[in-house]
């Protein structure tokens, strides 16, 4: 057996945490996208993918049904707590565009909606800490974890900014 789990995003998104949790001691992958993490199993690079499902404020997460209807086998499942922060280079006045995974601008589409700011999805809330880490610019922010935003060396501008603080996503631990 291939003792490999594939995840979204890198080690800092929300699915390597999940992954750490349902399966401990298998060897993380991190994959870039959903689509990615397709072909990569289809093509047999690892037997096990850990795949966000449901969330407590959005419900179903964008293209967890790609996983879900399938035919794999379900090992296990976990709820993660999510407290996302809003990271960047600038104030929060400078911010225009807020870049994350559809599924985390989705659960803080109040505080974004408020603001008037712009919601620019991307493939995993890691990639998006990455990009505005990259750009250096004041107008773009990122909505990711904690651990992204200290990995990207991105400052937090504002902390727990879903709309409820009881937020939660259900992750499942599938074998082929
Ligand atoms: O982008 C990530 O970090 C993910 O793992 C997907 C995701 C995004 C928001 C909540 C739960 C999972």
């Amino acid at each position: 057996m291939n003792e490999t789990v594939l995840h979204l995003g890198d080690e800092t998104s929300y699915s390597a945490i999940a992954a750490k949790r349902l399966a401990p001691t298998m060897r993380p992958r991190p994959i870039a996208s959903f689509e990615a993490m397709q072909e990569a199993f289809e093509k047999g690079a690892a037997d096990f993918a850990v795949i966000p499902l449901r969330n407590s404020l959005i419900g179903d997460v964008p293209d967890a049904e790609r996983w879900t209807t399938r035919g794999l086998r379900k090992l296990d499942e976990a709820a993660i707590p999510i407290a996302h922060v809003l990271a960047g280079c600038g104030e929060i006045g400078d911010i225009a565009h807020v870049l994350s995974h559809q599924a985390a601008l989705g659960q803080c589409s109040a505080f974004i909606t408020q603001h008037g700011w712009t919601s620019v999805p991307v493939d995993s809330t890691s990639k998006a800490a990455q990009l505005v880490r990259a750009a250096h610019h004041p107008a773009m922010a990122a909505i990711c974890s904690a651990g992204a935003a200290a990995h990207y060396g991105l400052a937090i501008i504002h902390e727990d900014i879903a709309d409820s603080s009881d937020n939660e996503t259900l992750f499942a631990l599938f074998a082929r």
